[in-house]
């Protein structure tokens, strides 16, 4: 969709009575919590995919300058960003600019100070047998991509892949997620002012509208949001044989060492709990730690939260609200099925869940069966960091995975002995905003990964590319590689590649070649004197 909703838009997707009508390239709908496009998918699918055969989004300069556009959006628009996010999640304007709006920015200003370098072929050193040869890796487009983005940060997870999607010369279909509809309805109706109207097109809806955009053929297709979803989009993709990044959730743990700062690590839990209200993928699902511990913790606890949200933490403006309804409904179920330990105050009409420790659970108990995505943490005991250990390994491999010790063998141990998608040592979601690290999951939390300069390679197929000539003494010095085959060109050629160390660079090989050339002429020339 590339248009403008109409200001009597309905906010909920739901009520049949506020219509939102989008009225440029494609006319749509929204009724009854549907969206109804004009254009189909495969009609979608099929503009983006004339638009890049046109060659366009491979020109660097056409790229920086989408890039500048975008970059345009984001400083012109930054309040409505603000604005929407607030009204979709009550986010407070500091956590939208920390965790959504400034991380695009700076993103993007990466990407830009450095799209030459990474747009940049690689030249690799390469063995004896193409000594002569040009060997390059160029990087190229896959071509139409589809992004499927989340509702909990939904303009960074659909904004940042967006950005290095662009930088990589691809075009894309947008699909943000339906339940932040504020958000979506931002996203849909921006976009279009500022970029090429052909080559990055947001597709609105739930459900139904990304099954119809999976049954199209894409390049490459990134999607965030949850292992279940995750899989169908896997399915969908392997059809074609479609490469994917997949960003997908679970329950993170985090483990307290009996040798902590309980002061501190109670602060950075129980913010990296309470970010979004405990919405984020990379959020502390449960804790593991020993009942010593656990003491401590529930000790300071309710000094922690009295610094970080008042005496009355409902009258914070600082807690994000839940979603939506099913999404509080099922949080308050979760929370009724356990024992509470601090904390466990909630508003169904406000959508509010207070900071909740949940205790004495077991690894069979509700909580314990899905990612919880809402501020209550369960504490699981346990005996020794090898217990800890062993429970970790037993589960699906987490996103994130958080250790607070002092005890720089047992962080060791953890680190040596647990496969996650990235680590956070003494803090929580940390790892996450440092660009320079890779942010992404591993088996049931992800395939692949983003961010900074990954991003970039994310969306870019390196291609190989071998150049020959046709100089003949080059051609005579390779000539043993054709038959008729004889003992003696087996010899020479299992010489040649017995010496596979690579040649430093372009102009060694250069080099070679030259002063090659230079002994074969004087041979040449020595022998015709000679005779
Ligand atoms: N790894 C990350 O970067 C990251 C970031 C944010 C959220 N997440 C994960 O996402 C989940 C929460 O987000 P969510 O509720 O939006 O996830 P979700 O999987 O329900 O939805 C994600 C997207 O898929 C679409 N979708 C939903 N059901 C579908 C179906 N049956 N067929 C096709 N498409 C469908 C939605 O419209 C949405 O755009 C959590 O598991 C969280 O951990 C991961």
């Amino acid at each position: 969709m590339s248009g403008k909703v109409s200001p009597k838009s309905d906010k909920s997707f739901g009520d049949e009575t506020n219509m939102a009508v989008v009225d440029i390239e494609d006319p749509i709908e929204i009724k009854n919590g549907r969206v109804h496009h004009q254009k189909t998918a495969k009609e979608y699918v099929h503009v983006a995919r004339l638009a890049f055969n046109t060659g366009r989004t491979r020109d660097l300069k056409y790229r920086k300058e989408q890039l500048g556009k975008l970059l345009k959006m984001y400083e012109e628009t930054a309040e409505d960003m603000a604005a929407a996010l607030y009204k979709d999640l009550r986010k407070p304007k500091q956590e939208s600019y920390n965790t959504e709006i400034d991380l695009i920015v700076n993103d993007l200003k990466n990407i830009l100070a450095n799209i030459k370098s990474y747009s940049s072929s690689d030249y690799p050193p390469k063995p004896l047998a193409n000594m002569c040869d040009t060997v390059e890796i160029k990087k190229d487009p896959y071509g139409v991509v589809l992004i499927i983005g989340a509702w909990n940060y939904p303009i960074q997870l659909s904004l940042l892949p967006v950005a290095g999607a662009i930088a990589a010369g691809n075009c894309i279909i947008l699909k943000p997620s339906e339940i932040a509809v504020e958000t979506a309805e931002y996203i849909a109706t921006t976009i279009p002012k500022y970029l090429d109207k052909e080559c990055y097109q947001v597709f609105l809806g739930g459900v139904a509208e990304t099954t119809d955009l999976l049954k199209e053929r894409f390049d490459y297709i990134f999607f965030t949001g949850s292992p279940m979803v995750g899989k169908i989009v896997n399915e969908a993709a392997a059809k074609y044989l479609t490469p994917v990044t997949l960003e997908l959730g679970g329950k993170s743990p985090a483990y307290i060492d009996d040798n902590t700062n309980i002061e501190l690590t109670a602060r950075r839990l129980i913010w990296g709990k309470m970010v979004n209200a405990g919405q984020t993928c990379v959020a502390p699902d449960y804790v593991l730690c020993s009942k010593n511990v656990q003491d401590k913790l529930l000790g300071v606890v309710g000094k922690i939260v009295k610094e970080l949200f008042g005496d009355n933490p409902r009258n914070s403006k600082d807690i994000c609200r839940i979603i939506t309804d099913r999404h509080f409904n099922r949080l308050i179920n979760l929370l009724n099925s356990a024992t509470v330990g601090y904390g466990g105050d909630y508003d169904p009409q406000d959508r509010y869940i207070g900071p909740t420790i949940l205790v004495d659970v077991k690894p069979n108990d509700m909580i314990m069966q899905e990612e919880i995505f809402g501020p209550l943490l369960p504490i699981i005991n346990v005996a020794s960091v090898y217990e800890a250990i062993t429970f970790i390994n037993l589960n699906e491999k987490p996103l994130a995975l958080y250790i607070f010790s002092k005890n720089k063998k047992n962080i060791n141990l953890i680190l040596e002995s647990t496969s996650s998608g990235g680590v956070t040592v003494n803090d929580t979601l940390m790892h996450v905003v440092c660009e320079s690290l890779p942010f992404g999951g591993v088996g049931n939390s992800g395939v692949g990964s983003y961010h900074g300069k990954q991003s970039f390679d994310t969306f870019t197929h390196r291609k190989s590319v071998l150049r020959k000539n046709f100089n003949p003494i080059m051609e005579k010095m390779q000539s043993v590689k054709y038959p008729p085959y004889s003992d003696r060109k087996l010899k020479c050629v299992q010489l040649v590649n017995s010496k596979r160390r690579g040649l430093p660079c372009r102009f060694l090989s250069y080099l070679l070649v030259f002063v090659l050339g230079v002994l074969v002429t004087l041979l040449v020339k020595h022998l015709c004197y000679s005779s």
